[in-house]
């Protein structure tokens, strides 16, 4: 049976830093993850000189944020991964190709819509 916690203000309080610390972490040492925030910057910067509808700043930064979701799950996954089997494991390949993929999905995803959003108002 699951065990029931009184609600605590400060509990809530202290997930938000841990949140926070992990998005610290994921900025500040993980190579795709500084790749991706300026990725994500130049994109935010073009959709401000291009002058996007509503429905189009929508669309970028709901593709800017699942390609940070399955990074950081993918960055998540690969530490997990590298303290359950630091040694060379053909299932472990298996998770860390899935979670790469899942980045990949998310990255094609962004490509599409950028290019949907942005080629026709730049050419
Ligand atoms: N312990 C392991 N066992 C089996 N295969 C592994 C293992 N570690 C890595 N691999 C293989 O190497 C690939 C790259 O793994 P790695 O953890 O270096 O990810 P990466 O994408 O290069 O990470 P980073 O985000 O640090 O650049 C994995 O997708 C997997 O195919």
């Amino acid at each position: 049976m699951e065990e029931k916690h009184k609600f605590s203000i400060v509990d809530r309080i202290k997930s938000f830093k841990y949140a926070f610390n992990g998005l610290k972490l994921f900025f500040i040492n993980d190579h795709n993850g500084r790749v991706h925030f300026f990725a994500a910057i130049a994109a935010i910067a073009l959709s401000f000189y291009l002058n996007l509808s509503s429905l189009e700043w929508i669309t970028i930064l709901s593709v800017i944020s699942a390609v940070f979701v399955a990074e950081i799950l993918n960055s998540a996954i690969e530490k997990l991964a590298d303290v359950v089997s630091p040694n060379y494991h053909p299932k472990i390949k298996i998770v860390k190709d899935l979670a790469a993929a899942a980045v990949l999905v998310a990255a094609f995803l962004a490509l599409m819509a950028g290019a949907i959003i942005f080629l026709p108002k730049l050419f």
